[in-house]
């Protein structure tokens, strides 16, 4: 790891809860967001540079929100790595080509270890705000806990209960498997946490609800 972001001072001091250690998976910027790129709307060079503005948005909000003591990034990008590592924020290396929850399950094993609990948050959160991550840890409770993106099929927090591992089930139809495993749906007024985006009509959505400056600047 190449930097120490830990806030331990981050705890819910009403409940019998510590706060959240976040993992969040970035895939290499040239092949992120395949989805969106093959939509057309902007070169591979401007592409890149908005899923790098996106995420750098989405960890700068949840730095903020009460509840999360700390984030690691997970990534193989020389770019996204270099970037994160200038923000104080801690980077892992990626395993090589193993895929989104071996990513997670790789960031659980190195964070597990030292912390006393682990959650997975999704990079693509660009309108994210901290009150509603905040509001959704709050919800959770010491709870196994996921909150379903706003198609409701897909995940964009998973929190593992403190002390056990995060168990991902990310991918297709992972809302369901989440709560399959015994997670508790986080429901709530929390747009900004829900608004994931894979395609332009997720970016209008996002935008709708107010983008973080460096994704507003990417796609000016
Ligand atoms: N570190 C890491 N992150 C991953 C991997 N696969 C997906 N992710 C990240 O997991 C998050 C959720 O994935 P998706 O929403 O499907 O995003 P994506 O894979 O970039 O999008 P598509 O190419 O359109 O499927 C995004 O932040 C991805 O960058 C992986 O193998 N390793
Ligand atoms: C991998 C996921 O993201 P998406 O559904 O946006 O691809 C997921 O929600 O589990």
């Amino acid at each position: 790891m190449t930097a120490n972001n830990d806030r331990p001072d981050r705890r819910f001091s009403q409940q019998d809860c510590p706060a959240v250690h976040l993992v969040v998976p970035i895939k290499p910027l040239h092949l992120a967001k395949s989805r969106l790129l093959g939509e057309g709307a902007r070169r591979p060079e401007a592409h890149a540079e908005l899923v790098m503005a996106v995420a750098l948005d989405t960890v700068a909000a949840a730095r903020r929100a009460d509840g999360v003591a700390g984030i690691v990034v997970v990534t193989s990008d020389p770019a996204l790595t270099a970037e994160f590592t200038a923000e104080g924020v801690e980077v892992l290396a990626d395993l090589p080509a193993a895929g989104l929850n071996a990513a997670l399950r790789h960031g659980d094993a190195a964070l597990r270890a030292r912390v006393a609990r682990v959650g997975a948050l999704q990079a693509d959160l660009p309108a994210l705000r901290p009150d509603d991550l905040g509001a959704a840890i709050r919800a959770a409770g010491a709870d196994r806990s996921f909150c379903p993106d706003h198609h409701g099929t897909g995940t964009t927090l998973l929190l593992a209960e403190p002390g056990r591992p995060l168990d991902p089930r990310f991918g297709s139809g992972s809302a369901d498997a989440h709560a399959g495993s015994g997670a508790k749906p986080l429901v709530g007024p929390w747009d900004s946490l829900r608004c994931d985006v894979d395609t332009e009509a997720d970016l209008r959505a996002a935008t709708a609800l107010g983008l973080g400056p460096r994704t507003k600047a990417a796609i000016a």
